[in-house]
């Protein structure tokens, strides 16, 4: 009897474990991802392939299969993997309860300052802004002072540099990434509208509760700017269910906080969007190293066809109507500047900086910028269209991962090699069309944001979040500002 069972027993294991060797290594691949990637445990005993999956799972597992052919496959999966915590757009677990015990002050704190911060009209009075952004930066630096443990949270942050992210996982550092970045920026500006005296600041010594944790993770991160960026402000802002996470005008009109939601919503989206034409031109430049013209041709296409739906976020959100232009500049924009220096040893201040009284060199970083947004460098990169930003401003704002994915790609850019001819030409064509579409796209933006940045805003001097203070006058700011805009479109060939 035992003989019969223990052969029965051993003759399924032993088809299971034939199957198993015969199956393409793919498979192998994929099941590792799904644990890694998209599955908070690994599963090792449920297979991926009966579960229903996700669009998004299945680019996330090909884009690991492709890692080991094409340097830019790596790159972008290891983008997804590392600072994105497995998932694209990068996932935030903004569920403090969840957070190490040390940095869940950080969020209670925001919570409690948020309603202080806004103001529906700003007053036009220096003395009563002075007073407002005083009472706050003294009760946020008193709440950090009192509440925040510094050593507690440093060692935290020291475990993950040496790579416990068991005890600091990534979707929490991500989620901690964006609370410290709003702290900041909240502290910075200290009343929202922003208003001219804090415009005129030119450097701002910040609490060490939000300078110390900074230093780590915009180390972490590989960049080297005081204020945040389109990562830590406005991607990450988003809980894993697509939730905004983190609010500038707590307690404002509908018409405020639904502006503010829907913009920081466009650059979520834009990735949420963007994965599909990641995977499509990382796909498109594997096949054409393969001299597979074929393949290339539909990823080409892929690509093209997917900036429709893309754009589409932009196209309909981007108006009166979403974003209220009587919110945006005053209630929405502010915040995301920055504008100020930082003190640093004499002759360490590059370019603009300025040699202040005692010796000192001031380098003055921007804020946060659409010119920030990975897709558009990607897109950039794959056609071999030069990068908007120079190498100084994508070391201060755009995170190295997403550098090197983009120099990656831009290295393998193939299009001005192909023929004129046949399916090289159809791949041709397929890149005409996506030239095509950022054309229209980078006019639209053009219109879209001169009518944004056209509207009153009395209580401040002109500024954009991404270029800081700008000429006197509103007029010839936008023509400083349309000079950018113009140069691209003319670069967009
Ligand atoms: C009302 C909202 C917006 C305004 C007023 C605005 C304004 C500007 C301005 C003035 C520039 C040129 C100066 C610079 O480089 O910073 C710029 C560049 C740029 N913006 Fe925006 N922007 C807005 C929203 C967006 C959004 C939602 C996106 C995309 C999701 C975006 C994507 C870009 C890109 C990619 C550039 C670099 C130039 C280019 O590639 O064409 N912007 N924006």
């Amino acid at each position: 009897m035992f003989d019969f069972v223990g052969f029965i027993i051993l003759s399924a294991l032993g088809s299971f474990f034939t199957a198993l060797a015969a199956s393409p290594k793919r498979q192998w691949k994929l099941w590792s991802l799904a644990s890694k990637a998209v599955y908070a445990k690994p599963q090792f005993f449920s297979a991926p392939e009966a579960e229903p999956q996700s669009e998004d799972a299945k680019l996330l597992k090909e884009i690991n299969n492709m890692a080991d052919c094409h340097e830019t496959a790596a790159l972008l999966a290891d983008l997804i993997r590392k600072d994105g915590a497995g998932c694209w757009p990068p996932r935030a677990e903004h569920d403090h309860t969840a957070w190490p015990a040390a940095l869940r002050p950080y969020r209670e704190i925001y919570e409690e300052v948020a309603p202080l911060l806004p103001t529906e009209h700003a007053s036009l009075d220096d003395e009563v802004n002075k007073a407002r952004i005083t009472n706050f930066r003294s009760r946020l630096q008193q709440l950090l002072r009192e509440r925040i443990d510094l050593a507690q949270v440093e060692e935290l942050l020291q475990a993950a540099d040496a790579g416990r992210w068991d005890v600091f996982p990534r979707d929490t550092y991500n989620a901690f990434y964006a609370c410290v970045a709003w702290c900041r920026h909240a502290y910075r500006w200290a009343t929202i509208p922003v208003v001219r005296l804090a415009q005129l600041e030119k450097t701002l010594p910040l609490p060490q509760e939000l300078s110390l944790p900074w230093g780590y993770l915009q180390h972490h991160f590989g960049l080297s700017s005081e204020s945040g960026n389109n990562t830590s402000n406005l991607v990450l802002n988003f809980t894993p269910t697509g939730t905004y996470a983190l609010q500038i005008n707590t307690g404002l009109p509908q018409r405020i906080t639904t502006s503010e939601e829907a913009f920081a919503r466009v650059f979520h989206e834009v990735e949420v969007l963007g994965l599909p034409v990641y995977h499509a031109v990382v796909s498109a430049v594997l096949a054409h190293a393969r001299g597979d013209v074929l393949g290339c041709l539909v990823h080409a296409r892929r690509v093209a066809d997917q900036l429709r739906p893309l754009l589409s976020s932009y196209y309909d959100r981007v108006h009166d109507a979403r974003i209220a232009r009587s919110a945006w500049l005053s209630h929405v924009q502010g915040f995301y500047a920055w504008g100020l220096g930082l003190k640093e040893e004499e002759g360490d201040g590059e370019g603009e900086g300025q040699v202040a009284p005692g010796g000192k060199a001031v380098v003055k970083f921007d804020g946060l910028s659409g010119n920030q947004v990975l897709l558009f460098q990607v897109l950039d990169a794959f056609l071999g269209i030069e990068p908007y930003l120079s190498e100084e401003n994508l070391n201060r704002n755009v995170p190295e991962k997403q550098r090197a994915f983009c120099r990656a790609v831009e290295r393998h850019s193939f299009r001005s090699r192909l023929g004129h001819d046949g399916v090289e030409g159809q791949i041709r064509a397929e890149l005409g069309e996506i030239v095509k579409r950022l054309r229209l796209f980078r006019t639209a933006h053009r219109s879209r944001a001169k009518a944004y940045l056209s509207q009153p805003a009395p209580e401040r001097l002109p500024m954009t979040a991404g270029k800081s203070l700008l000429k006197e006058d509103m007029d010839q700011s936008l023509e400083y500002l349309d000079e950018f805009m113009v140069g691209r479109l003319a670069q967009t060939v």
